[in-house]
């Protein structure tokens, strides 16, 4: 069966020419993009949709959101818009109440989320562990996560619990808790900051990690400055985010990274993705990351939501888009490849998502708008129209 998608005003196709096409039509066929081109040239199909003019992307590529917990911090977040500032001990918070929670409930929990991210024209999906720390709870989460989104990251070391040595807490992470959760996770990711694990912790949980055949990410750089985006490079992590502090040594060390890739042809071998994460930056009054100074150092960059209850509680990748475009300095297209192609880069699934390409999956975003610049221009309003993920109309 082919569906032949038609009369699309604006095709952002985030090819490595970032080519936009005009009056274009796609043809979808098993899941996958069979064909792109003029609308006057497209091929017979099964079935039509007529998109009326509208602006069609590649889905969002959402590479970090911490989509397993119950409980709420609402008030938290209200104490810090009058003044408190952000600190990690408010997981253990959210640790206690998705423990409470029985299988069914952060399910249900899990999958609502999940659907709120598909009807904002989400196609693929990171989530994390990290709200478990105790063996069998980050196996419980890694397990329910797996059934629902694309890519699990384990994260046992998002902050030592209450009362447990830190050290003996990183031997458990690296130990029995990764067995435990070994199954169900593709990537491993510290939070390497004040207040959670300084850098020789993060070392060894990230180098016994990469052992057991995971691939590596880092939280870093998110409160100050400190060792989160270097060791990232050191241990030739996928991506490091949050980057809201940056020396200049820094970002010279992740620029350094992608010396092996070509990003006029989007080939080679990629480098240590910096993602960005605007809704967070605003929610925790953080400075926001400095895409700009990034992307003209040469380091390709992610946006992503970071959807969790403590600093970000939004799946709004059209938010995060206009945000960069609004307050990061970045041009549409730019803004537009990071959320796509970038995501797709931090999370290693480049050749299979993140551009409209033929051959790649069939994940498109139809707007309510003529072009895409509407992300910006009309911040806020409700411009996801349809979305197909894997070929499928979800919505
Ligand atoms: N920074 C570490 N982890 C999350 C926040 C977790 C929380 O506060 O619950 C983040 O990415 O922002
Ligand atoms: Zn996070």
């Amino acid at each position: 069966m082919a569906e032949l998608i038609t009369n699309i005003g604006e095709l952002t196709t985030v090819d490595a020419e970032a080519r936009v096409l005009h009056d274009a039509a796609v043809v979808i066929e098993d899941g996958r993009i069979a064909w792109l081109g003029s609308a006057s040239a497209a091929p017979p199909a099964d079935t039509m949709v007529d998109a009326d003019g509208a602006a069609m992307l590649p889905g969002w590529v959402d590479s970090h959101t911490h989509l397993v917990f119950a409980g709420d911090r609402s008030a938290e977040f209200e104490a810090r818009m009058a003044g408190e500032s952000y600190s990690a001990g408010g997981i253990g918070v959210t640790t206690g109440a998705t423990r409470a929670a029985d299988d069914d409930n952060l399910s249900r929990l899990i999958r609502g989320r999940v659907a709120e991210a598909f009807a904002g024209g989400t196609t693929y999906l990171e989530t994390k562990t990290g709200y478990g720390l105790e063996i069998e709870e980050e196996a419980r989460h890694a397990r329910l996560a797996a059934t629902q989104v694309d890519t699990v990251t384990f994260l046992g070391a998002h902050l030592v619990p209450e009362g447990v040595d830190a050290d003996e807490y990183v031997d458990i992470v690296c130990g029995p808790m990764l067995e435990a959760v070994r199954p169900f996770v593709q990537w491993a990711d510290v939070f390497c900051e004040r207040g959670a694990f300084d850098e020789a912790q993060s070392r060894k949980v990230l180098l016994t990690c990469a052992d057991a055949g995971l691939g590596l990410r880092v939280h870093g750089n998110q409160l100050g400055e400190g060792p989160g985006v270097r060791l990232a490079v050191e241990v030739g992590a996928a991506s490091v985010d949050h980057v809201n502090h940056l020396s200049n040594d820094d970002i010279e060390a992740l620029a350094g990274t992608w010396s092996g890739w070509d990003k006029a042809t989007s080939t080679g071998s990629p480098g240590t993705v910096a993602t960005c994460l605007p809704a967070c930056d605003l929610s925790t009054r953080q400075p926001l990351a400095p895409g700009r100074r990034l992307l003209d150092a040469g380091v390709e960059i992610a946006l992503a939501s970071n959807c969790n209850p403590g600093t970000s509680y939004t799946t709004a990748m059209n938010f995060n888009v206009g945000t960069a475009v609004l307050q990061m300095g970045l041009t549409l297209a730019e803004a537009l490849r990071a959320a796509t192609f970038g995501g797709a880069l931090a999370v290693r699934a480049q050749d299979e998502v993140g551009s409209i390409e033929v051959g790649k999956r069939a994940d498109l975003h139809l707007l309510n708008a003529p072009a895409a610049i509407h992300l910006a221009y009309r911040p806020g309003m409700p411009l996801t129209r349809s979305v197909w993920r894997q070929g499928l109309r979800i919505r």
